[in-house]
């Protein structure tokens, strides 16, 4: 369970800091991460205006976590991120769970600041297109010494973006966390024109090539699709009272 993966065989791209996994996990594992996720009580849904969530591993606060035990089967899949990966400093304990029916979308934003900077997505259902977008107020304090730069345009990196399959872990940290927003858009009907891993995706997937991977400009969301977002928090709170 512990054989660390060669991460350089999944990065993506000119970023080394975006890594893709497909067939992270297996058809069954999925089924039962399903079962657990719909098992849990309607009232630990939040549902938002394009989604629902489920928080797992405490309160996040800007200046730490309180926290919560994650339950057993979430650590049997995050401990195995945590170390077939090698990326986080600590064991993972946070998890957001997030359902998108296929015209629900996350607006493109930057994770909060508790988090250490490297993310883990696991991808269950419908195949979605995440759009990566250079932040702007990044790329000027990058550039802070020399504006002229932002001015012209000369070093604003490239928006891409990257097709995450069911069954597949995706990773970012580094330039690809703080240099750009991430995002889903609210539609059924996803572009692939910028997608940097088009063809790691659709390797494994039968269902998919009627029409030949080169000819595929849009994917279809014909179903409901349901992330895993694993994260290290590593300002933990013991104690409310100090808190
Ligand atoms: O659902 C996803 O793949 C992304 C979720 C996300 O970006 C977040 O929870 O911060
Ligand atoms: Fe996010």
């Amino acid at each position: 369970m512990g054989a660390k993966l060669d991460l350089g065989d999944f990065t993506l791209g000119s970023l080394p800091t975006i890594i893709y996994i497909p067939n992270f996990f297996s058809d069954s594992e999925q089924a039962q991460l399903l079962n657990q996720v719909y098992q849990a009580p309607v009232s630990k849904w939040k549902s938002l205006k394009n989604r629902r969530l489920q928080n797992w591993g405490g309160v996040v606060h800007e200046k730490g976590l309180l926290p919560q035990e994650l339950p057993a089967w979430l650590t049997k899949i995050t401990q195995r991120i945590y170390e077939q990966t090698g990326l986080f400093p600590a064991p993972i304990n946070h998890v957001l769970i997030n359902e998108y029916l296929p015209d629900q979308g996350i607006m493109p934003h930057q994770d909060g600041p508790a988090y250490f900077p490297v993310v883990a997505i696991l991808s269950l259902g419908s195949p979605v297109v995440m759009n990566f977008i250079p932040h702007p107020k990044i790329s000027a304090c990058v550039n802070s010494a020399d504006d002229s730069d932002i001015a012209n345009g000369s070093n604003t990196p490239d928006p891409f973006s990257v097709l995450l399959m069911p069954h597949s872990l995706l990773i970012f940290k580094d330039a690809a966390y703080s240099g750009y927003l991430h995002g889903i858009e609210d539609r059924n009907v996803h572009n692939l024109d910028k997608v940097v891993n088009l063809s790691e995706a659709l390797k494994q997937e039968e269902a998919v090539p009627a029409k030949s991977v080169q000819e595929l400009d849009t994917i279809q969301r014909t179903d409901t699709r349901v992330s895993l977002t694993c994260r290290v928090v590593l300002k933990v709170h013991k104690n409310l009272f100090k808190f």
